[in-house]
């Protein structure tokens, strides 16, 4: 079964627990983009935030951290109530370090990978991690559209995690709608993030089931 999960990043922030509640009988995952301003040109959520809609919702929260040397706020998005913390290997210059960090804080390790950075940059970690993050835009911001070269490398980590047996779920953040969904799971995505095709539109389970619809022919 193909994960959904909603990126709060194109939510309105004004009433978040509304907007959480207002998919979460639908999808598997809320994910959260947390962004600083230097990794990324953006800035987005803290810890206060997590801490803050971690009451409204039993679902997993799936934290992607876009930010410099995560490892300084690791313990504080654990204990806001993180269930899966991922990090970027580009950020990272102590990946190993960081993962074990996050797994220490009893919370689900991920990696993630930039458009431009190959799969081969961070096969030694894959046997530690819970989840790999594909980023199929480059990371920044909500809305942009798909970049189609990511699905080679998609391909790659489900033939990588088939090999070897590993035990992550491989993620695709970043234009994901009906119209580029079907390809992410046929290469083998297993979670969807979707943000603006999800919460940019007012019926957000006709939105939900307008992408699963896109792929169930190939699930
Ligand atoms: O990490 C992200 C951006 O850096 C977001 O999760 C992603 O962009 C979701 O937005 P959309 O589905 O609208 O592309
Ligand atoms: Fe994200």
């Amino acid at each position: 079964m193909v994960k959904i999960a909603p990126s709060i990043l194109s939510a309105d922030f004004s009433k978040l627990a509304d907007e959480i509640k207002s998919v979460e009988q639908d999808v598997d995952y809320i994910h959260v983009d947390v962004m600083d301003g230097h990794f990324v040109p953006n800035i987005t959520i803290g810890p206060l935030i997590v801490d803050a809609i971690r009451p409204v919702t039993d679902l997993p929260l799936d934290v992607h951290l876009m930010i410099e040397n995560p490892d300084r706020y690791v313990p504080q998005f654990a204990q806001a109530g993180a269930d899966l913390i991922s990090v970027h290997v580009e950020a990272c210059s102590h990946l190993h370090r960081v993962i074990q960090q996050i797994r220490h804080e009893g919370v689900k390790p991920g990696v993630v990978i930039n458009p431009a950075t190959p799969v081969s940059a961070i096969e030694p970690i894959l046997e530690d991690v819970d989840l790999v993050l594909v980023m199929t835009v480059n990371p920044g911001f909500g809305g942009q559209s798909f970049i189609e070269s990511t699905l080679s490398k998609i391909e790659r980590l489900k033939e990588l995690k088939n090999q070897y047996g590993y035990n992550y779920e491989i993620e695709v953040d970043g234009g994901v709608k009906a119209s580029t969904a079907k390809a992410c799971v046929d290469a083998g995505a297993e979670v969807l993030v979707a943000g603006s095709a999800i919460f940019n539109h007012d019926d957000r389970s006709s939105a939900v089931r307008t992408i699963k619809k896109s792929y169930e022919q190939s699930v």
